[in-house]
């Protein structure tokens, strides 16, 4: 079962249309990383998708058709980017509030991420510093009894071991109960390249992908052939760039690409596959067609 589907699901506000995604699901057991733009609307998704907001339309199924609003919110786990609401509460308050809102609250987790994170409990979240607040807000996250781990730039203001260290309990998480999933959303892509199995991407509230992160390293790459007329409508080429007598050409599908220069006989100089960052940054910019 897909712990998450969403179908034709709309959100304006302002008149403004903010959210429009025809379809997203997510894959239990993995972790899933939505990339976009500053005000592509990743906050507005994710405050959908745990119930922070309402759709104006479409469809959002959390754990199957039958699980109810009752149920799915004692799975479904969110991690806002701030708790602004909660400031003036410390720690232990949220912990006590939440041990009587999460039927199954696990405490002794709890105990052992804030001494491990090293967090005083007692001081108000305000008065914490942006590091020690998210690893209080996922020391409360990860001890709700979820299946589905729902988080906004988790490891944004986070130092360097701290990230580390949250990472890890990233994958703690998933590894105590193979039912449970997470979805973060980011701006980094070392996080996404050591952290995601699928990318979803958003550009102005429409949803593509999901991408499987190792199928994209494979398929991206840069071939180096020797200048000449028709590359840019080779099968895969994306964009080609010339400079003398050699043009760079941007694939999306290595193996096409490469099989119709062999077959084209174009003699193929040299292959370069694209890191995670170069290919976020060509599905990110669109598609603004072949240059030649
Ligand atoms: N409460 C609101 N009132 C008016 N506009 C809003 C509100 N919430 C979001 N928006 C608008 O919706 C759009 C998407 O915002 P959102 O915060 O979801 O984007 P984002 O992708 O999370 O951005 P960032 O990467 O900067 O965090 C923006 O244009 C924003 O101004």
């Amino acid at each position: 079962m897909k712990p998450l589907t969403l179908t034709h699901v709309k959100k304006s506000i302002d008149q403004q249309s903010i959210i429009n995604v025809e379809a997203m699901s997510l894959d239990a057991g993995c972790i899933h990383a939505l990339v976009g733009d500053n005000g592509s609307g990743k906050t507005t998704l994710l405050h959908l998708i745990s119930g922070y907001i309402h759709m104006d339309s479409g469809k959002i199924v959390r754990f199957g058709e039958n699980s109810n609003k009752e149920e799915w919110k004692q799975k479904l786990s969110y991690m806002p980017q701030e708790m602004q609401a909660h400031s003036f509460f410390s720690l232990k308050d949220l912990a006590d509030l939440e041990q009587l809102a999460y039927k199954g609250w696990d405490h002794e987790l709890f105990n052992r991420l804030v001494h491990e994170f090293d967090l005083p409990l007692k001081k108000k979240l305000d008065k914490l510093s942006v590091g020690m607040r998210k690893k209080a807000m996922t020391a409360l996250a990860l001890s709700r009894p979820s299946k589905l781990l729902v988080m906004d730039e988790p490891l944004a203001g986070v130092d360097i071991s701290g990230q580390e260290q949250l990472k890890r309990e990233w994958i703690s998480y998933l590894e105590a109960d193979e039912e449970r999933t997470i979805l973060f959303s980011t701006h980094t892509p070392s996080e996404i390249g050591e952290m995601a199995d699928y990318i979803h991407i958003l550009k102005k509230g429409e949803l593509e992908g999901p991408f499987e992160k190792d199928s994209l390293s494979e398929q991206y790459a840069y071939i180096w052939v020797e200048q000449a007329p028709g590359l840019s409508s080779v099968p895969g080429v994306k964009r080609v760039q010339t400079t003398g007598n050699t043009s760079m050409l941007l694939t999306e599908d290595r193996f096409t690409t490469e099989e119709a220069l062999t077959v084209a006989r174009y003699e193929i100089q040299q292959i370069q596959a694209l890191n995670i960052t170069e290919i976020l940054r060509v599905k990110l910019e669109g598609n603004e067609g072949v240059s030649v």
